[in-house]
């Protein structure tokens, strides 16, 4: 601490937020707040990875452990109660970049695993994804293709991957390499907190090979070929579920991912969807589920 920077005591809450005409406390009484919080956080963080020590000892006894660390439930519930408890001067992109990273680094430390991303649709996009939602510590491997994606996960032990969760003509139908039942699934969709700003809003699905304790399956994702396809087919379940559609006009059919809610608002089940499908004249050749993930979830964003 040198001469211009004094050791003041601590200050009171007064001090910190100093009411109308109230003293201002010094530059330097609030500089050594900063560093005592700073202190605080950084011990904080170390209990934390005392917790994780101890919770590798627990998931072993209990033989939970192998494979990937990665929860998606008990993220995307711990990533809704952060953003809704938010407040505050630092920016919500902030604080849920800090703990991406937090979460996806202890998640790194109890097993290590590597994320493979697609950068076919756009390689700035999904670097900006991955390392928002992994950070840097956690290894990237790039893939041009989500069909390189989905194979160096299936080759991996807890390896996680992240294809685009939107429309993309460049892609194909990647998903149907999810179908064989040993096949990596997919196990969430990103981000978590979904708003109009998100600084790394590219919407992922991450896949894994699945963890039989770990699945979510507030929606559950399927594979569905269809010949007769059409506009008119694609009309008629557009309201009812989140569908990426490639079609396959050698055989006048395509392959569907189609999202499907299993409660709420929404649901209804895959049955519901493949009537729709059959109404519009296209008929259904086989469905396979993929995946399930936790609802996804909207916040408002910026008070
Ligand atoms: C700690 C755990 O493992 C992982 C790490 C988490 C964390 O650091 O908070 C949360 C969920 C898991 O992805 C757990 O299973 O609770």
């Amino acid at each position: 601490m040198s001469a211009a920077d004094p050791a003041p005591t601590s200050l009171t809450a007064s001090r910190v937020e100093p009411g109308e005409g109230a003293a201002l406390p010094t530059l330097g009484e609030l500089r050594h707040e900063i560093d005592r919080i700073d202190a605080d956080m950084h011990a904080l963080l170390i209990e934390r990875g005392q917790i994780i020590d101890t919770l590798v000892k627990v998931k072993q006894a209990a033989g939970t452990e192998g494979g990937s660390a990665f929860r998606p439930a008990r993220e995307a519930a711990m990533m809704r109660r952060l953003a809704d408890r938010h407040r505050g001067r630092l920016p919500l992109d902030t604080v849920e970049g800090i703990w991406r990273v937090i979460i996806s680094t202890f998640t790194y430390v109890q097993a290590p695993y590597a994320v493979h991303a697609d950068l076919a649709t756009g390689e700035a996009a999904m670097r900006d994804t991955a390392r928002f939602h992994f950070g840097f510590t956690v290894p990237f491997e790039a893939h041009m293709g989500a069909a390189g994606v989905v194979a160096a996960v299936a080759a991996s032990k807890g390896d996680l991957g992240l294809v685009p969760a939107f429309s993309s003509a460049a892609h194909g139908a990647w998903w149907t390499g999810l179908e064989p039942a040993a096949a990596p699934k997919i196990i969430a969709r990103l981000p978590f907190v979904e708003r109009a700003d998100h600084p790394a809003g590219l919407p992922v699905f991450c896949i894994a090979h699945p963890v039989a304790d770990a699945a979510v399956t507030e929606v559950e994702v399927w594979s569905v070929h269809v010949a007769g396809w059409s506009a008119n087919a694609a009309r008629a379940v557009a309201p009812l579920a989140d569908v990426i559609a490639v079609p396959d006009r050698g055989l006048d059919g395509a392959a569907l991912l189609v999202s499907v809610p299993v409660a709420g608002v929404g649901a209804g089940g895959l049955e519901k969807i493949l009537a729709a499908l059959r109404a519009a004249g296209a008929s259904v050749r086989s469905a396979a589920l993929v995946g399930s993930h936790a609802s996804r979830y909207t916040h408002a964003g910026k008070p």
